[in-house]
């Protein structure tokens, strides 16, 4: 079994290389300004011309307007659109329909009727996000470092791809892909030394444990 894994939240063309080398399959770019990974147009534009075919570049906004999402796609070469707030279904539906790229929704999970949410937005995205809900009051809906009970999502199955995501490390990802059966897996503060500052020693250390957990 083959483990795709994402490198989010990357900042430096040396850090997207890293991400590229080791094997990862996704490279994310943060467009949301709360974040300490948050990147302009033109830097993610410049990182994403490093970026050799195969590898999916994947731009992750949060309820972006549609002007917003235009001047992303405008100057930024995209493979995918992850949705990473309070995105409707039918505004799932109507980005996927309005950009014509692939769209990756972010489902946070706390609890077990949360875990219903990802059939839900699986009927009108390509792929679901399974991560972890972010706590009351976090200033970012994703990217804190936090894990959920894989437990949850243990033994399910959904028709649509799906990516493992929160809280993942070098250390834990090869149990959470033995636990949750996950073939994607996405990280970012688990491959930083500080917040919005990634590490290339980490980034093959996630990928190599992934892909070992194969
Ligand atoms: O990374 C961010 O700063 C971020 C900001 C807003 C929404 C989502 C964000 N990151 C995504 O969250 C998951 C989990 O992050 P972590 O590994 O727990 O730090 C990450 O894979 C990003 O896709």
């Amino acid at each position: 079994m083959d483990v795709r894994v994402k490198i989010c939240g990357l900042r430096e063309t040396a850090h997207v290389a890293a991400a590229v080398e080791a094997g990862a399959r996704y490279v994310g770019f943060v467009f949301f300004a709360k974040s300490p990974r948050n990147v302009t147009v033109g830097t993610a534009a410049r990182l994403a011309a490093t970026v050799p075919p195969g590898v999916a570049k994947v731009a992750l906004v949060v309820d972006a307007t549609d002007a917003e999402l235009d001047a992303i796609v405008a100057a930024v070469p995209l493979d995918m659109l992850q949705l990473h707030g309070n995105e409707s279904p039918d505004r799932v539906a109507g980005i996927r329909a309005r950009f014509g790229l692939p769209v990756m929704k972010a489902v946070g999970i706390a609890g077990p009727e949360d875990v219903e949410k990802i059939a839900l937005y699986g009927k009108v995205a390509d792929q679901i996000l399974v991560d972890a809900k972010a706590p009351k009051g976090a200033a970012v809906p994703g990217g804190n470092g936090l894990a959920f009970d894989w437990t949850l999502i243990a033994r399910k199955y959904w028709p649509c791809p799906w990516m493992l995501a929160g809280g993942l490390t070098p250390d834990n990802v090869a149990e959470a892909i033995r636990l949750t059966g996950a073939r994607q897996v996405d990280v970012s503060s688990g491959v930083e030394l500080a917040p919005g500052v990634k590490d290339a020693g980490l980034i093959r250390a996630f990928v190599a444990a992934a892909q070992a957990a194969a």
